[in-house]
């Protein structure tokens, strides 16, 4: 039985890849959608319409090398599909191994464009090699959270186009007829261009999703973890304690900020409620945790750490920020900051109690003049006197 003949096959496959590089294009540049990997993956579907084109028409064109066309065009199908890809997943923009290939796979095509059945080969090998990439690119690239089935999924295609190339390049070893295509042949690229349609699709659609979820554990100023975030993290963090890991809570607030935002403006403030998540960052560990609970009032998670060591953690941040202004457009904004720090206990039901504490001795720091660290059990740290902070100016 056969479905429509081969050119009215060539023709829905050419409307398909028109119709989706159109739909690319829009993503990219009136969505703003990942707006090069779209223009790149539009490209990738208008050379697939030349190589379709190249097809139809071979009769007409005039030039000596038509015989190769097909193939450059396909090769330069693969290659823009594959850096797509790699833009898409924003892996590291490697594009010498694509343009080695490309290189390649285009010399030994028009070397051969007058011997049909190496031709074959040889485009072929090139071909598969790029769709390999793009397989082997989207296994490691996607998200990690997905889980490993759904990535294997998602590459499916890709291994499925290099594995069709590969039985094209091998026909003339065991068909006669290896140049002709088949109305099954078209049924088969035409299927596999809509796997990877839908792959494409659905990896953008987890890239939106990623963007989103990470938006909505983000403080939008800063980029430290909001207090929802911060909330799973000390509810993970607590659990693990009854498991032997303990950890340490630092809130820490910046003193008198109200008249920074008075002598700086509320820009000022702003800028160094950045300055100050910047620096933080700079002193703690990967596995740190660093979020916002609201207005200049800030929380580190310390994961597998004791009350000793928190509280010289605590010391290095406070001596940072003092030793660190941030840079503002009437002169430095000079900071200060005092601490609070409590250890979370085992078998504490409720995972804020630890914040509670740490809150406490972060007012009583306060209260003992500002800009030094107040340790659970431990009384105050030493600290300079709060003058040279005070007013929040330099
Ligand atoms: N620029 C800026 N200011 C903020 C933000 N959130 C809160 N504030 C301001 O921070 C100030 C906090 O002031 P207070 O709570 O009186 O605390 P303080 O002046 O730091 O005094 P102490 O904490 O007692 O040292 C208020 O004026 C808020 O308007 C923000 O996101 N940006």
């Amino acid at each position: 039985m056969q479905f429509f003949d081969a050119t009215t096959l060539l023709l829905v496959n050419a409307l398909f890849n028109g119709m989706a590089a159109l739909s690319w294009a829009l993503l990219g540049s009136v969505f703003r959608v990942a707006p090069r990997a779209s223009w790149l993956l539009a490209g990738a579907h208008l050379a697939r319409l030349g190589a379709l084109r190249c097809h139809e028409c071979r009769v007409d064109w005039p030039l000596h090398a038509w015989p190769a066309l097909p193939d450059l065009f396909a090769l330069l199908t693969l290659a823009l599909m594959c850096l797509g890809v790699r833009q898409l997943l924003r892996l590291r923009f490697w594009w010498t191994d694509v343009a080695l290939i490309v290189g390649a796979g285009t010399l030994l095509v028009l070397a051969l464009r007058d011997q049909p059945v190496l031709l074959q080969v040889g485009g072929s090998a090139a071909m598969a090699l790029l769709a390999l990439l793009t397989w082997h690119d989207v296994r490691i690239g996607a998200r990690p959270l997905l889980r490993t089935s759904l990535r294997w999924l998602l590459a499916l295609p890709y291994l499925a186009i290099a594995a069709a190339l590969a039985w094209r390049g091998s026909r003339p070893f065991w068909d006669a007829d290896s140049t002709s295509i088949s109305p099954l042949t078209i049924w088969l690229w035409l299927l596999l261009s809509l796997a990877s349609a839908v792959s494409l699709m659905a990896l953008v659609l987890d890239r939106l999703v990623g963007r989103i979820s990470q938006l909505s554990l983000e403080d939008p100023l800063t980029c430290a973890l909001n207090r929802r975030a911060l909330m799973r993290e000390l509810q993970r963090l607590q659990a693990l304690v009854q498991r032997g890991h303990p950890f340490c809570a630092v809130l820490l607030d910046i003193d008198h900020f109200k008249s920074i935002n008075d002598r700086h403006g509320h820009a000022g403030g702003d800028a160094a409620l950045v300055h100050l998540v910047r620096e933080l960052h700079q002193e703690l560990r990967p596995a740190d945790v660093l979020g916002r609970l609201g207005g200049e009032e800030f929380c580190v998670l310390l994961p597998h750490t004791q009350l000793p060591e928190a509280a010289g953690i605590a010391e290095r941040l406070r001596a940072r920020l003092e030793n660190r202004p941030c840079p503002g457009t009437i002169g430095d904004i000079a900071l200060s900051a005092s601490f609070g720090v409590a250890q979370a206990r085992p078998g504490e039901l409720r995972p804020e109690a630890v914040l509670v504490l740490a809150d406490q001795l972060l007012y009583r720091a306060k209260s003992l003049g500002r800009n030094r660290v107040c340790v659970e059990g431990d009384g105050e740290r030493e600290a300079p006197g709060e003058e040279a902070a005070a007013g929040g100016s330099a």
